[in-house]
């Protein structure tokens, strides 16, 4: 899939820009905190409705305006669409091909991307919520439904923990109604567990290849899914929904005291290990960064493999970080199949040699000018 235009208005530095895109690769450069980022990162909010460097929309609209929109033409297989987001303070507006979406899993998926960003080594160096975050939007791209009993399950844990906050010391009304809050915590939240079990299986097994040709076979990558209770093994559903009612009624006591939800997938993990040792504890810098690329790459396929097309990448300010040799492989890896956006300060830091064509297009202080 590609993106053939996109239009911003209000949106960061930019007051109004649009731009028409190569269907290969596309290169924005220019000195720092010009706006080469916000560019990227608005293709990315295009696809996902949210940020991947903040949590904060109101900081996405451009300052001393109300709203920003967000346009894009999108081109894939089975033809063209449109795109339309708009923020402000009373929330955010989705519309595909003009007509409004009325919750956001019904637009997200439209466009499909990855984006690899510097503080993507946090995926693997960060706290668990930075794993949890990485997965949610990823699998939330993939499969819709996702975000829909991920959104419920976020209701139930809030409603759960203003109970837990008020029942110690226990009474028998609380403890009831801890019960009726339980089997929806456990009913939505065995549904994520599934679907986090079932992508990171299928993230381990391309990311186990990738990585492989990366460090010419010198490195075995695992990625796996580290539940709150369980491993990350478990079969079938009702086994696991049984598992997590026994876990929580054998921790009541436990939660009413501390007044908080203790076990869940909002207490999940990711893991990596590389031949066989934990990568965040015991990984170089060096190896850790080409988990974040393996991984990433790995992102690349599953979405080529579920979606039956490539996502569009978008690549900020990593290029200069790679080594010629993990330069030329991310480079093989998406000339001509994947749409891809680059950004960098310096066009001498891309092996541009070893690109087919390429669009440049040069930021500075909120305006693009195209010199391909
Ligand atoms: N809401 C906003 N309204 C107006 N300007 C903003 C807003 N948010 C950020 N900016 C401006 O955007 C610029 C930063 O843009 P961006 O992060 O895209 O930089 P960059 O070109 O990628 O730089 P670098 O190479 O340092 O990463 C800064 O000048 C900042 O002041």
């Amino acid at each position: 899939m590609f993106v053939k235009r996109l239009l911003l208005e209000h949106y960061r530095n930019y007051p109004h820009v649009e731009i028409s895109t190569d269907r290969n690769v596309n290169i924005f450069v220019g000195p720092n905190a010009q706006g080469k980022t916000n560019l990227l990162e608005s293709i990315y909010v295009l696809a996902l409705t949210k940020s991947h460097r903040t949590h904060q929309e109101k900081e996405l609209i451009q300052w001393q305006e109300d709203h920003a929109r967000l346009f894009g033409e999108v081109e894939r297989k089975y033809g063209m669409s449109t795109l339309e987001l708009s923020i402000s303070g009373k929330g955010k507006k989705a519309k595909v091909n003009g007509l409004e979406q009325k919750k956001l899993s019904q637009y997200v998926g439209a466009l499909n991307v990855v984006m690899f960003a510097p503080e993507d080594l946090e995926i693997v160096k960060g706290s668990p919520g930075i794993r949890r975050r990485f997965l949610d939007m990823e699998i939330g791209q993939v499969y819709p439904s996702y975000l829909y009993d991920l959104t419920q399950y976020q209701k139930v844990l809030v409603q759960r923990n203003n109970l837990l906050k008020q029942s110690y010391p226990p009474s028998a009304a609380n403890s009831s109604m801890l019960d009726v809050w339980n089997e929806q915590l456990a009913a939505f939240g065995v549904k994520i567990m599934k679907k986090r079990q079932s992508f990171i299986k299928k993230l381990q097994s391309w990311a186990e290849q990738i990585h492989q040709g990366i460090t010419n076979g010198k490195e075995m990558l695992r990625v796996e899914y580290a539940p709150s209770f369980a491993d990350g093994h478990f079969e079938d559903e009702s086994v696991l929904l049984d598992r997590f009612m026994i876990k929580l009624s054998q921790i009541k006591e436990q939660e009413m005291r501390r007044g908080v939800s203790l076990i869940g997938p909002h207490r999940d993990d990711l893991l990596f290990c590389i031949n066989d040792k934990d990568v965040q504890t015991y990984g170089s810098q060096g190896q850790q960064r080409t988990t974040a690329l393996s991984l990433k790459l790995a992102e690349i396929e599953l979405i080529r493999e579920e979606v039956g097309e490539y996502p569009v990448l978008l690549l900020d300010d990593v290029l200069s970080e790679l080594d010629e040799y993990r330069q030329t492989q991310l480079i093989q890896t998406f000339q001509k199949k994947v749409q891809t956006f680059i950004t960098t300060t310096g066009l001498e830091s891309v092996h541009l040699d070893q690109l087919d064509h390429a669009a440049v297009f040069h930021v500075s202080s909120g305006s693009v000018i195209d010199r391909s």
